[in-house]
């Protein structure tokens, strides 16, 4: 990633930042720098960033170029352009993609909502294609919807993992450094070029581990291990009842507490018009877990499915839903209580349609407190390997603790 003036070696004046725009999702990029991104809203300063999307991916070696290849069923450049997005500063992001795969972006910006993206045709190298994107934000057309920006941030569409915290730093330094006999040296391929054609003054900027760059079939894991990672932080546990404190439920959300400790479980009520959860649910939770005691079988569930469906949660991630019910096997033999419960098998291939993974969960509720811990502990267990893995094999299954 380097930034770099178009047309203009003048360094650019920062821009006013309103970071933390309302449905801006924070596992892209928790952004511990929106702070300093409000240093930019003190000067005004345009900025514009040209993702390089043309390649081929021929070290991936799979037939799809790595950028449109699927992490948790979502295009790789989806999740670069979402943490480019959020950042409000940027104010036009130009993506060259070659004319073949032109089509594909654009179903994926209007499927992803993905916003203030232009599209350029790439060119046969990373450097050529930089360049078309550039030629889009420097030329005067009339009907350009693009402004003219005095920094540009380049950066490779195959780097998902790009923080707030670093672009500001690359903008900041574009605009009040010189160049240094190290930047000479150590400098990578584009700052090169600049300074031997452009005499522009650039700086090189320490980076941060996470813009590391999808290259080989490995790092599609790896990149899938770290999303999965970050939208797993939270846990909010929904009860059927409002004032019951010694609802089950209750028990259960201490024991994922205790088993699941660098989690943040809450528990909130399908009350009141499930205000609160509506709350929880625009704050980007991912994970629930729905306890169905004071209820019949699936009508709690079914509430939360439906408010779920009817929030834009899902578009980005797969939101987990684990249905639990509790049953006395020595009062109630289990067979009695599956033939009800197994309908989550509909439930759950209906709301995959919405990336909702539905799962079931039927704990062994015993009179015998240690043997009801011990159920609860294994179906923490089970919630916590259900989240952590978001299998879709597993939607629709009734796992038993
Ligand atoms: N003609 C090209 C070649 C590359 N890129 C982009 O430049 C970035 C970094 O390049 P690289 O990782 O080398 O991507 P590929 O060329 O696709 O990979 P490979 O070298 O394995 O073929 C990628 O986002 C890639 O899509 C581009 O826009 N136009
Ligand atoms: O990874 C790359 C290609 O494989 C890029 O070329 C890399 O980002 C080069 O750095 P820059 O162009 O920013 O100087």
């Amino acid at each position: 990633m380097e930034a770099g003036p178009p047309g203009s070696s003048r360094p650019a004046e920062p821009g006013p930042c309103l970071s933390g725009q309302r449905g801006a999702d924070h596992t892209a990029s928790a952004s511990p720098q929106s702070v300093a991104g409000t240093e930019l809203g003190r000067h005004p300063q345009a900025v514009a960033a040209v993702l390089p999307a043309g390649g081929c991916g021929e070290r991936m070696g799979v037939p799809t170029p790595k950028q449109f290849c699927p992490i948790l069923e979502r295009p790789l450049i989806s999740y670069t352009l979402q943490a480019l997005e959020r950042v409000c500063w940027i104010k036009d992001i130009v993506v060259a993609v070659t004319g073949e795969n032109m089509e594909v972006m654009k179903s994926i910006i209007q499927k992803y909502q993905h916003k203030r993206i232009s599209l350029v045709k790439a060119g046969v190298t990373r450097h050529r294609s930089i360049f078309n994107g550039l030629k889009a934000l420097a030329e005067d057309q009339i009907n350009s919807k693009l402004s003219k920006p005095e920094v540009v941030i380049i950066h490779d569409a195959v780097r998902p993992f790009v923080e707030e915290g670093v672009l500001l730093k690359v903008v900041t330094a574009a605009k009040e450094h010189g160049c240094s006999d190290y930047d000479l040296e150590f400098g990578t391929e584009c700052l090169q070029l600049a300074l031997k054609y452009c005499c522009t003054k650039a700086k090189l900027v320490e980076g941060s581990p996470d813009l590391w760059k999808v290259t080989y079939k490995r790092d599609l894991y790896a990149a899938e291990s770290i999303i999965k990672e970050r939208i797993s932080q939270e846990i909010c546990v929904v009860m059927d009842t409002e004032e019951d404190n010694k609802h089950v439920g209750h028990l259960l959300e201490e024991v994922l507490k205790s088993e699941l400790n660098h989690v943040k479980v809450t528990s909130e009520a399908l009350g009141h018009a499930g205000r609160h959860l509506l709350q929880i649910i625009l704050d980007q939770c991912y994970n629930f877990v729905c306890v169905n005691v004071t209820t019949s079988d699936f009508q709690e569930t079914q509430k939360l499915l439906s408010m779920l469906e009817e929030s834009n949660l899902c578009i980005l991630y797969p939101v987990v839903v684990v249905s639990v019910h509790f049953l006395d096997f020595k009062l109630v033999p289990p067979s009695q209580k599956m033939e009800n419960l197994m309908q989550i098998r509909e439930f759950a291939k209906e709301v995959k349609e919405r990336n909702i993974l539905l799962y079931g969960l039927l704990i062994c509720y015993s009179q015998d407190d240690q043997k009801l811990q011990e159920s609860l502990r294994q179906g923490a267990i089970i919630i916590a390997s259900l989240i952590k893995e978001r299998n879709c094999g597993l939607i629709g299954q009734l796992l038993i603790a």
